[in-house]
């Protein structure tokens, strides 16, 4: 039971266990909520009854009444507070538990899986989402199990009391919720309709934000706001066509629920006729059958949530099902060459990006990596850092396979600054210490001073603690690049990835930064990209990539004589 409950509402164990409790408080309180209908019954029944039968007389006096209409607030009173607790406090803590868990499955699956996904899409997956199934939890789905729950209840009770006037009152409960279950896959199919198109929307909206700079320098306003519009009104009429089919189906529930209160009333009337029961009872049920279908009534308004249930599971389902990188947490490699042997990698499926491309980056030496544009460069780095699996043939550090090594425990190893830098909206001290959490003061403005952010910074007025905005807006490309280089430098890492590291540089920066690094990558792997050949020149080892293939490799002496691809890069104009 408990594992269909965790399966079917994707909870987690004590998920699962909490929405039983909270469920069985609710069925609780909608009893407990009948109690000043059963306060009415019992107080009609001693004081009215004897108007209708002379040889009955009032049994309890009012102090009594009045006591029992306390003790029944009371708990009231107490009940209401249980199911609160159990219903809201758990929900909320099953929510965060949720988002949590989500943003930890994010964090363990591998770039390529970011590629293909729109950001906007997993952050409303994270946070809309959620908040939905929250408030389907704590309101709708607690709220349904238990008017069935207590209906059923009432029912049985009431049938005891007189089993004709039950049936009349309840046959319509069973033929409004088949109503709605025969309908339940038309209104799933257009509530994903609906969702996808509202994701449209807010992707639309999310893309138009990101890119506004490009949308203006390119005059693209009309046609992006041309899109939108289309977007909005595709979502405009799915919604208005969900609204009117759940209107429809939802009023046409309620109405057959009204048929209850009449069968009553025309069946009592008839009992009443013949003198099978007597006025006051005929009274009761049509008292009773006038409120009994409120609790339903109320599940029925929130049918729309309740249907939207399925299609917010599905995704969440379906991100909780991705398959993760993994890999051993207790990596100590003897040393830390990095070696390619006859790797093959695609993006996408049919397009090699890398083609059988075999290298080794020795530990204490400069590897260089250069070639055309699109040669599959930066690929190569970030393969050798696991940001993504490879299809085929083997990455090794220290001669262990990259692939079945915890890529957290991997990345510890490493130290990478890419050209597209990103900073986070906070000072620049605190961007620096990014690199090693723990350092200290001085140990962060060493790093800063070898990667020549000194010369910027004393310029600010608040220096160190000079807060950058979103992603440095307000620094110049080659300032946020000596950040990243000084975050790096920190982080003083085995193996150093520079990918265009220094290419939003001066020159005369850039010579005082390789200085710099210099010092701190003797004895490391380093493994350097860069479209200026004299950032590259002094490396050990020079790969030269053409078309995913390594075409030339050696130093660059050697390979200044093959007069091949690497000599003609080589041309002064690069210099
Ligand atoms: N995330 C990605 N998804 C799909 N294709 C990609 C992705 N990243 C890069 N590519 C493609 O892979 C190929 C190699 O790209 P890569 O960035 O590795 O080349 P590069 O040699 O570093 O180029 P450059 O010198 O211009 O930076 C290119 O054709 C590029 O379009």
């Amino acid at each position: 039971m408990l594992n269909t409950i965790k399966k079917r509402f994707a909870l987690s164990t004590q998920g699962a266990k909490d929405f039983c409790k909270g469920t069985f408080f609710t069925v609780l309180l909608d009893i407990a909520l009948m109690l000043p209908a059963v306060f009415v019954f019992l107080f009609l029944e001693d004081y009215l009854r004897p108007v209708f039968t002379p040889s009955a007389s009032v049994t309890h006096d009012i102090l009594y009444y009045s006591l029992l209409g306390i003790f029944f607030m009371i708990v009231m009173y107490i009940i209401a507070v249980l199911q609160y607790r159990a219903t809201y406090t758990t929900v909320y803590d099953e929510s965060a538990n949720r988002r949590i868990s989500l943003a930890e499955k994010l964090r363990k699956l591998p770039l390529a899986f970011f590629g293909e996904k729109n950001l906007s899409d997993l952050t409303a997956t994270i946070m809309d989402d959620c908040t939905d199934l929250e408030h389907t939890f704590s309101h709708t789905v607690p709220q349904l199990f238990a008017s069935l729950i207590s209906l059923l209840l009432i029912a049985i009770g009431m049938a005891f009391y007189n089993w004709q006037l039950t049936l009349s009152l309840f046959w319509v409960v069973p033929l409004a919720i088949a109503i709605i279950l025969i309908s339940k896959n038309a209104i799933f199919k257009s509530n994903k309709t609906n969702y996808l198109k509202k994701r449209a929307v807010t992707e639309h909206i999310q893309e138009g934000l990101d890119t506004i700079q490009e949308i203006k320098s390119y005059n693209q306003e009309r046609d992006y706001l041309e899109k939108l519009d289309t977007r909005i009104d595709s979502y405009e009429k799915i919604l208005t066509r969900n609204e009117l089919t759940l209107g429809i189906l939802v009023n046409g529930s309620q109405s057959i629920l009204k048929l209850g209160l009449a069968s009553v009333i025309i069946v009592g009337a008839d009992m009443l006729a013949n003198g099978s029961i007597d006025l006051f009872t005929y009274l009761i049920f049509m008292v009773i059958g006038s409120r009994i279908y409120n609790p339903l009534n109320e599940v029925m308004n929130n049918l729309a949530a309740l249907f939207y249930l399925d299609v917010r599971i599905n995704r969440m389902n379906e991100m909780e099902a991705l398959p993760i990188q993994q890999g051993d947490t207790n990596f100590k490699p003897e040393n830390f060459n990095i070696e390619f042997r006859e790797v093959d990698f695609s993006y996408e499926q049919g397009k090699p990006i890398l083609n059988k491309v075999s290298f080794t980056a020795k530990q204490g030496e400069k590897t260089a990596l250069v070639g055309p544009s699109g040669s599959g460069k930066s690929t190569a780095a970030k393969l050798a850092a696991r940001f993504w699996d490879i299809q085929s043939g083997k990455i090794t550090l220290g001669g262990q396979d990259i692939s079945r090594i915890d890529p957290e425990t991997l990345l510890k190893n490493y130290s990478v600054v890419f050209q597209d830098v990103v900073l986070f909206n906070t000072s620049i001290m605190d961007n620096i210490r990014i690199g090693k959490r723990d350092a200290s003061d001085e140990e962060v403005l060493r790093a800063a001073r070898l990667a020549q952010c000194d010369e910027f910074v004393c310029k600010m007025p608040k220096g160190y603690q000079t807060i950058i905005g979103e992603n440095g807006e307000t620094l110049s490309g080659g300032e946020r690049q000596r950040i990243s280089i000084a975050r790096t430098l920190l982080k003083d890492a085995p193996i150093i990835l520079l990918d265009e590291a220094t290419a939003s540089l001066d020159v005369e920066n850039e010579t005082k930064i390789q200085a710099g690094i210099s010092e701190l990558v003797r004895d490391k792997t380093v493994l350097i990209i860069a479209h200026r050949m004299r950032t590259v020149v002094n490396a050990d080892n020079i790969i030269v990539l053409k078309d995913g293939q390594v075409v030339e490799s050696g130093s660059a002496e050697y390979l200044k004589k093959q007069k091949g691809i690497f000599a003609k890069l080589l041309h002064p104009i690069n210099l």
